[in-house]
């Protein structure tokens, strides 16, 4: 069964249609949605949480339909939204336990669950500490926190990256992949970089100006490529030398020399050249394409 099922979904603003048409089916992972900035990524998560009517069409979350069922599905799935939303005088394990007893767990269970996901987000001592005091990085943090303690079988995760620092950034992209492959819980995750997706993400759904662009497996975009990327300790100019006068199609890139597959024999020419120069093999691997690569070229 699909988590998410959209069909014809359609989302009119007096100035804007935000959502059109869209018809869209995933299956169980991380999944992330990908779309520039007013592409419809929020509001679609609004539609699917039943808490905004659409103006035509038909959806679903966990098989149950967004129109008549958007408390049972607000209760399998939870959200973090885009914009900070957090009380800044009280502590992330306040906030958190509140977030869970409003979800119906029982004083202890929701103390209880409150520190497992304050702990399995990042948060360990500053959790005692006023929100208001915290980074955009603990922020981010604790409302991915207060959307897992009720324990959802479906996370929406709005631009969780929006406003972190590159080491930020690949915290929180490792965390959401353990979401999925550690606590078995799947998550739609949006962004407007498809780059960033890539790397989590089992399956992305592309919108632009409302309308679906492509839904498809990250496997099948990142695909092997007919390159070869080939690096040699000090040496990388002369092995391009050495290869390009054997005829092989071959260009520096930064630190390593890419090369165009003519077969086996270009694996037999890189080993025997780097063997007859005396060169340092340090890496030698057919080369993937990126998401990104699909839309750029
Ligand atoms: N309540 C609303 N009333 C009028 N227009 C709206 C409303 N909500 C969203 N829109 C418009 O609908 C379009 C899609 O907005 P949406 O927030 O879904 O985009 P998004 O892909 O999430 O972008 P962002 O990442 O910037 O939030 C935008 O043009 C936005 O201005």
């Amino acid at each position: 069964m699909p988590i998410i099922a959209a069909q014809g979904l359609t989302m009119r603003f007096p100035r804007v249609t935000a959502l059109d048409s869209l018809d869209v089916s995933v299956e169980a992972g991380v999944v992330g949605l990908v779309g520039a900035n007013g592409a419809g990524k929020s509001t679609l998560i609004k539609i699917l949480l039943g808490l905004l009517p659409p103006t035509e069409g038909r959806a679903s979350v966990l098989g149950l339909d967004i129109a008549r069922e958007g408390a049972a599905i607000r209760e399998r799935v939870g959200f973090m939204p885009e914009y900070d939303c957090l009380p800044p005088d009280v502590s992330a394990t306040e906030f958190v336990v509140h977030m869970a007893r409003m979800c119906g767990l029982p004083p202890p269970a929701a103390r209880e669950r409150a520190a497992d996901v304050l702990r399995h987000v990042g948060l360990y001592e500053e959790r005692y500490r006023p929100i208001g005091g915290y980074s955009t990085g603990m922020k981010q943090k604790v409302k991915l926190a207060q959307a897992l303690v009720h324990d959802p079988r479906l996370v929406f995760l709005d631009e969780p990256t929006n406003g972190l620092d590159p080491a930020g950034r690949d915290e929180m992209l490792a965390l959401i992949r353990r979401i999925g492959s550690e606590f078995g819980i799947s998550v739609l995750v949006t962004s407007h970089l498809l780059g960033e997706l890539e790397r989590v993400c089992d399956h992305v759904v592309i919108i632009d100006g409302g309308k679906l662009l492509r839904s498809q497996a990250v496997e099948s975009f990142t695909a092997v490529s007919g390159v070869l990327t080939v690096e040699v300790q000090d040496g990388r100019d002369t092995l391009g030398e050495h290869l390009h006068a054997q005829g092989v199609a071959v260009r520096p890139e930064g630190r390593v020399l890419v090369v165009d597959i003519a077969g086996e024999q270009t694996y037999d020419l890189i080993r025997d050249g780097v063997a007859d120069l005396g060169l340092h093999l340090v890496r030698l691997e057919q080369r993937r394409h990126h998401i990104e690569d699909v839309f750029t070229s």
